[in-house]
C-alpha cells in the first residue's frame, strides 16, 4: 500500500471517529482561551482587589459590579451610573476591561482625591483602552503624565491662552455669521420654502464651524478653503479611528495591529496623511516666514524638546478628537434653551440690547465681543448650565493616585486608577439644590466658583484641566449668540433623548428654526 492510499485511510477513520468531536473541542479550546484571556485575569483581579482594598473599619470591600465598563460607559452611561450609584453607594468599584477603578460621586471625596498629590497623578497608559488607542492617541498631551506632560505643556499652552482665545474672537463672530447665512442651504437642513423655517437634527447642528476655528489656531494665516476640506476629509478617517479606539473589542489588545482589517487600514492611512499633511504645513509655515502653532510646534521638536509622535498626537487631540466635544457641546445648549422658551425669550433680549448697546462698542462686532466675554449674562450662564447637566463624558478619564489616601472610609492605595461620575456629580451634588436636574441657568448668577469647585465637572478637575478651555467657552457662546440673534429654536414634540453613537453623547431630536420677527 503506497504513502497516499495510507494516508487517504487514516483521514477517513479519522473523520469517522473524531470528526464531530472536532467542532466541540475547538469551541471548548476558543472558550478556554477566551476565558482565560478576560475572565479569569478579572477574577484574580477581582480577588487581589478584595485583599487590598478593605474598609477601614468592618474590612469590607469596596462593593461594584463585576461587567466590564469599558464600552457601555460611553453608550450606556445615564443606565449604569443611576443604577451603580443606587446598589454600591458613592463610591464604588468598577472595571475597565481588567483594570479595576474607583468611581467618586460625593464632592468631598473629590476633593481628598485631590488633596496633596494631585500635581503628580498618574495616567495609566494609552488611559486604559489598549493598544488601539496608543497608536492614535498614546503619546499625545492628554495620556502622559508628570514630567513628560508638564514638558508638553509648556510648549502647547501658550497657544492656547485666554490672550490667543480673545484675539481670535472675531474671527469665530464672523465665521458664525457667514455659517448662519448659510444655514439654509447646508444639506442636513430642510428649508420650508412657505415660512423660512428650517428643520435640523440636533446631533447634527454644527459640524465643519467649530473645526474650521481650531484650524485657525492651529495653522493660523496658512488655513484657506483647500487646507479645511483637505482636514475635513481627514476627519472623515479620524471618526471611524476614534470609534474603533472606544468601541472596539479587539482593537484593545496588541496582536490586532497584525490583522488585515480596516481598522487597522484606517489608523495606518490617518497616521500617514496626518503626518504628511503636518511636515507640509510647518514647512509651508516656516518658508512663509508665518507664525503658527503647527510651525512652533514642529520647531520645538525639531530641537527635540518633544517627539514627532508627541507632536502629531497632540495635535490630533486639540483639532480632531476635541471637535466632537465642542460641537455636542453647542447642540446641547441650542436644544435646551429651546426646550426652556421662558429662558429662550429672555435671551433673545438679551442679546438684542448687547448688540444695540452703544456702550460695549461703536458697532456690533465689536458690541458682539464684548458681550461675548462677559462672565455675568444669560448667555454664560446657559453655557454653563448646559455643560452641567451634559458634561461630555458620563465617567471621567482615570488618573492614578501618586499617594496612599483614605476617601470615603476605604484605603486607596497609591496608583488607584480613580474616575469621577461626572453625571451624577454634577446633577446631584447638594450645592445644586433640589432642582439639580432642572435646567435653570440662572442658579450661576447666585452661585460663587468656589462654592460649586468640587461638584462641577466640565473641562476637568484639579491642576489638569483641558488645554482648549478659553477656547471652548468662545465657541460655544458665540455660536448660540448667532443662533439666537437670528432665529427661535423650537424641539419638535418637546422630544430630547441622548445620541450614543459617539465617545461623546450628542443630543437626539428634531429642531425647528424660525426666523425671528426682523429676520423675516
Ligand atoms: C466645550 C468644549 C470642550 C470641553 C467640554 C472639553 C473638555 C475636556 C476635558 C473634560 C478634558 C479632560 C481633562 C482631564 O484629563 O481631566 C479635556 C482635555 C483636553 N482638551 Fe478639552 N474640551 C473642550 C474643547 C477643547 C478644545 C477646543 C481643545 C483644543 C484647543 C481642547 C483640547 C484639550 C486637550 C489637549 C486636552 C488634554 C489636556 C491634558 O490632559 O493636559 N479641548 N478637555
Amino acid at each position: 500500500m503506497d504513502t497516499e492510499r495510507l494516508l487517504k485511510i487514516a483521514l477517513e477513520y479519522f473523520e469517522h471517529e473524531y470528526a464531530p468531536y472536532v467542532g466541540g473541542a475547538s469551541l471548548l479550546a476558543g472558550a478556554v482561551i477566551w476565558f482565560c484571556a478576560t475572565d479569569i485575569s478579572r477574577v484574580l483581579k477581582h480577588t487581589a482587589y478584595r485583599l487590598c482594598y478593605q474598609q477601614e473599619s468592618g474590612k469590607a470591600p469596596i462593593p461594584g459590579p463585576l461587567e466590564d465598563t469599558r464600552i457601555i460607559r460611553f453608550i450606556d452611561g445615564p443606565r449604569m451610573v443611576t443604577e451603580y450609584r443606587q446598589k454600591y453607594g458613592p463610591l464604588y468599584r468598577v472595571f475597565c476591561g481588567d483594570i479595576p477603578e474607583i468611581v467618586l460621586t460625593d464632592p468631598d471625596d473629590i476633593r481628598a482625591y485631590y488633596h496633596g498629590d494631585a500635581k503628580v497623578h498618574f495616567k495609566i497608559p494609552n488611559i486604559g483602552f489598549g493598544e488601539y488607542m496608543g497608536r492614535v492617541l498614546g503619546q499625545s498631551v492628554g495620556v502622559k503624565h508628570n514630567e513628560d506632560w508638564r514638558r508638553l505643556r509648556t510648549h502647547i499652552d501658550p497657544h492656547f491662552t485666554a490672550q490667543k482665545a480673545s484675539e481670535l474672537l472675531p474671527i469665530m463672530i464672523s465665521d458664525t455669521d457667514k455659517w448662519i447665512k448659510s444655514l439654509p442651504r447646508l444639506s442636513h437642513v430642510v428649508r420650508n420654502e412657505k415660512d423660512n423655517k428650517l428643520v435640523i437634527k440636533a446631533e447634527e447642528l454644527v459640524s465643519i464651524l467649530p473645526f474650521k476655528m481650531i484650524a485657525r489656531r492651529v495653522f493660523g494665516e496658512l488655513v484657506d478653503d483647500k487646507l479645511i476640506d483637505e482636514l475635513f476629509h481627514l476627519n472623515l478617517v479620524h471618526e471611524r479611528v476614534i470609534n474603533h479606539t472606544f468601541f472596539g473589542k479587539f482593537e484593545q489588545w496588541k496582536i490586532f495591529r497584525y490583522l488585515p482589517v480596516q481598522a487597522n487600514r484606517d489608523v495606518d492611512g490617518f497616521e500617514r496623511e496626518w503626518a504628511t499633511l503636518l511636515k507640509r504645513t510647518s514647512l509651508e509655515a516656516e518658508r512663509k516666514g508665518i507664525t503658527t502653532t503647527v510651525g512652533e510646534l514642529y520647531k520645538n521638536m525639531k530641537e527635540g524638546h518633544m517627539t514627532f509622535l508627541e507632536f502629531a498626537h497632540s495635535i490630533d487631540e486639540i483639532l480632531f478628537t476635541n471637535m466632537d466635544v465642542t460641537t455636542t457641546s453647542i447642540s446641547w445648549v441650542t436644544a435646551q434653551v429651546a426646550m426652556n422658551p421662558s429662558v429662550m425669550t429672555r435671551l433673545h433680549k438679551e442679546i438684542d440690547d448687547a448688540l444695540s448697546d452703544e456702550h460695549l462698542g461703536s458697532n456690533r462686532q465689536d458690541r458682539a465681543d464684548a458681550y461675548i466675554r462677559k462672565t455675568d449674562t444669560l448667555l454664560h450662564y446657559c453655557y454653563l448650565e448646559s455643560g452641567r447637566l451634559h458634561p461630555v463624558l458620563f465617567y471621567s478619564f482615570p488618573e492614578l493616585t501618586a499617594e496612599p489616601k483614605i476617601i470615603h472610609g476605604y484605603y486607596i492605595p497609591p496608583k488607584t486608577s480613580v474616575l469621577i461620575d461626572t453625571y451624577t456629580l454634577n446633577r446631584d451634588a447638594p450645592v445644586w439644590g433640589t432642582d439639580g436636574r432642572v435646567f435653570r441657568p440662572d442658579r450661576f448668577g447666585e452661585l460663587l466658583p468656589t462654592q460649586y469647585r468640587y461638584s462641577y465637572w466640565r473641562f476637568g478637575l484639579g491642576p489638569r484641566k483641558c488645554v482648549g478651555i478659553n477656547f471652548g467657552d468662545k465657541i460655544i457662546k458665540t455660536v448660540l449668540m448667532g443662533i439666537m440673534e437670528k432665529y427661535s429654536v423650537e424641539v419638535v414634540d418637546n422630544y430630547l433623548g441622548e445620541d450614543f453613537t459617539k465617545f461623546v453623547h450628542a443630543p437626539a431630536g428634531t429642531m425647528v428654526f424660525t426666523p425671528r420677527q426682523s429676520e423675516t
